[in-house]
């Protein structure tokens, strides 16, 4: 394949896919808002040859189909497409323009990437269609399941289907997965907790939210600690709490924003379970009501045995990038809803930055890029040529 022309070594001019990943790194944009993101990659994609591709869009989200010469199957990949709400602290010149929101999670990567291989299928024709899914509001409250039922998908839909996520861990070149379970089962968490609210010298005509908030953040950590079998694993994180109006005021209200992991859908019943026990002891013990609202929920990212398994073999045999085999991860996707439907897979990109996913600073690697780019067309075009 002849897309990638690779540098990003300092003072050399970036390839056209990390140029791109640039240019989508400054506009990051909520899920379901990323019209300017949608446009963005509308753009780019009529300046494209035409003969072979035609697109759709759905909502912020968009399917590209590119024709092959005498199809018998049709391949997928997925991108996602929205920012996180974070304050970007990276060393970049082209930092996001959108205050308060950053692209911290790699979407901007994965978009670039899907670009550079549907610009490598419409300049290099294989016999077999693909279907491109630019597919918005993977951080919540999810794009993957209402697309896939989104009739502008149905005549087009993929009978193989491959993403990738960057993996801050691994060093560029190497890529990580395995069959079976990747990615957790999630669930996002919202209690609201009403109690009464009144002056600061006055507690005991009071009831005070933000100190039952605080004895319920404790509890919540007893769920892992005290009810799920170690040897299973299960994270409660409670990423957001607000309450109360003033230093001097009582609060009335508090809220927990926060997400529960798990590796079972038997593990994530009895979390809610608990979590519903414990609420209902704050609500006695504390003379307030409190509200729970499970938000989003994905499925586990659960890789197709077979499939998966022959994709790690041809990346060990065609050795441009290094295999690990690595364990699943509590981190949670809606492309499993994608494989709940479609065979296919999941794998991290290494990307080797010190700072994680949702991190204000992290800086992926682009090289990582046009080497993705590279792989992924090269295993489309060997597994077009051996299927029939
Ligand atoms: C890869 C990644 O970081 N995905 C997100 C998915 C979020 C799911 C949902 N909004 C939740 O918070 O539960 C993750 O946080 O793992």
């Amino acid at each position: 394949m002849t897309v990638s022309t690779r540098s990003t070594q300092a003072g050399a001019s970036p390839s056209p896919f990390v140029a791109i990943r640039r240019e989508l790194h400054q506009i990051p944009e909520p899920g379901f808002a990323e019209f300017k993101t949608q446009q963005y990659l509308l753009n780019y994609i009529a300046s494209l040859p035409q003969d072979r591709v035609e697109v759709r869009t759905w909502r912020t989200g968009i399917f590209v189909h590119v024709k092959g010469t005498a199809p018998t199957r049709r391949f997928g990949y997925r991108a996602d497409m929205d920012g996180l709400p974070i304050n970007e602290e990276t060393s970049y010149e082209f930092r996001s323009t959108h205050p308060g929101y950053m692209h911290a999670c790699g979407h901007d990567v994965h978009m670039s990437i899907g670009l550079g291989v549907l610009t490598h299928f419409v300049q290099h024709p294989i016999r077999d269609d693909i279907t491109f899914i630019f597919q918005p509001a993977e951080e919540g409250p999810g794009g993957a399941k209402p697309m896939l039922e989104a009739p502008e998908l149905q005549d087009w839909m993929p009978d193989q289907i491959v993403a990738l996520h960057i993996a801050p861990e691994y060093p560029v070149g190497t890529i990580a997965t395995k069959p079976g379970i990747l990615f957790a089962n999630t669930s996002e968490l919202f209690i609201d907790l009403t109690g009464k609210g009144g002056h600061a010298a006055f507690p005991h005509h009071a009831n005070d939210m933000v100190i039952t908030a605080c004895q319920l953040v404790g509890q919540l950590q007893t769920i892992i600690s005290r009810n799920v079998n170690p040897l299973d694993s299960a994270v409660i994180t409670i990423g957001k709490i607000d309450g109360g109006t003033k230093q001097n005021i009582i609060a009335e209200k508090a809220r927990l924003e926060g997400t529960i992991r798990t590796l079972s859908a038997e593990t994530m019943t009895l979390v809610k379970s608990r979590i519903e026990s414990l609420t209902a002891g704050i609500e006695a013990g504390f003379n307030c009501t409190v509200d729970i609202d499970y938000g989003a929920n994905y499925r586990q990212v659960f890789n197709h045995e077979e499939t998966t398994r022959e994709f790690m073999n041809w990346v060990q045999a065609n050795g441009s990038v290094q295999l690990i085999e690595c364990t699943e991860a509590m981190t949670g996707e809606d492309f499993g809803y994608f494989l709940e439907q479609i065979p296919g897979f999941m794998f991290w990109l290494g990307v080797d930055t010190p700072y994680g996913l949702h991190h204000a600073k992290i800086e992926p690697q682009e090289d990582a890029i046009d080497l993705a780019i590279t792989m992924i067309s090269d295993y489309i075009s060997w597994k077009s040529g051996t299927s029939v």
